[in-house]
């Protein structure tokens, strides 16, 4: 099995008349990251929570480890690990009381909590105070509570927000670590692409809960590795059939082609070739790069 999660034409609202996901689809392949990046409101916790069962999947449209939600839990989760809101600790506990809480209540023994610090690398803080906890430490322990019983998948709703630079590192390289070394597979959700873009290797951009995108980074990086660039010319279609292959031209409106340039030396090369062949060009201007297209297409 090479898919860990598999949603098809996933349709949800609250209420009858507004839904929140609208034909949603995706497939999470097994020892991925993938990044579940959209704007604020964007429907990214009503999906993860319906991952872990806490909203019902009425119309059976997700599969966990191929199995609908319905069958795969409860027992299932002993094979997620999730961390959807912000944790809650008991600070005048330590960080090792306050993980022996929880271990107990699932009847598994100390060493998972020796293991889970050691991954999480809070080993040498386990006897401090919760309170003296940094939000960085107190977040490296949520995801620690989450690795206990040894998920083979975690679910992680914005596990980077409000974390300062160092920290947002700290939790980047912590699941970088647990991916390639314990092979979970990661899916966590963020609004920046900026923030994720360095460690995932899927991703789905989701907008106003519909997928604008899925599939691998490497597929977006293709679909952005060059400059877009839009060329204000007169009668462009007269034009589109005299400009080399290469620059993969296309109309983009009666006076607009776009094309596409690996070099600044390729724009100049093409004017003069367009000028001589008598084009009116009036504009010449670079159309988004990868950071303002996701920002164009998740903004509210
Ligand atoms: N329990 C609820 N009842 C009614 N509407 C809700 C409920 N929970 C969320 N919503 C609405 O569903 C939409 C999607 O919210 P959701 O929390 O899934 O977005 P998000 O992408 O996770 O954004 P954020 O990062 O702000 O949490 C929003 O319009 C929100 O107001």
């Amino acid at each position: 099995m090479n898919e860990i999660i598999n949603i098809q034409n996933l349709t949800f609202g609250f209420s009858k008349n507004k839904a929140i996901l609208k034909d949603i689809s995706l497939s999470v392949p097994k020892g991925s990251i993938y990044g579940f990046l959209g704007a604020n409101g964007a429907g990214k916790s009503t999906t993860m929570k319906m991952l872990i069962g806490n909203i019902p999947d009425e119309k059976k449209a997700i599969k966990i480890f191929d199995k609908n939600l319905s069958e795969f839990y409860p027992d299932g989760f002993n094979r997620v690990g999730s961390l959807i809101d912000t944790a809650t600790f008991y600070d005048h506990l330590s960080g090792w009381d306050n993980l022996l809480v929880v271990s107990e209540l699932r009847n598994l023994p100390k060493t998972e909590c020796e293991r889970v610090l050691h991954l999480v690398d809070l080993w040498e803080s386990r006897n401090m105070k919760m309170k003296k906890y940094s939000l960085g430490m107190k977040q490296r322990l949520a995801i620690a509570m989450t690795l206990l019983g040894k998920p083979e998948l975690l679910i992680l709703d914005e596990p980077v927000n409000g974390l300062d630079p160092n920290g947002m590192v700290e939790i980047r390289e912590l699941l970088i670590k647990l991916n390639k070394e314990e092979g979970v597979t990661i899916f966590i959700s963020s609004h920046l692409l900026q923030e994720v873009e360095k460690m995932i290797t899927h991703l789905a951009i989701i907008s106003h809960g519909e997928i604008r995108f899925s599939g691998s980074i490497k597929d977006l990086n293709e679909l952005y590795r060059y400059n877009h660039i839009r060329i204000g010319i007169n009668n462009a279609s007269g034009f589109i059939s005299k400009i080399p292959e290469n620059y993969s031209p296309k109309i983009f409106d009666e006076n607009t082609l776009e094309i596409t340039v690996e070099s600044q030396k390729d724009i100049t090369n093409l004017v003069k070739h367009l000028v001589n062949i008598d084009a009116e060009i009036f504009e010449i201007k670079s159309t988004a790069g990868l950071e303002d297209w996701f920002m164009e297409i998740t903004k509210n």
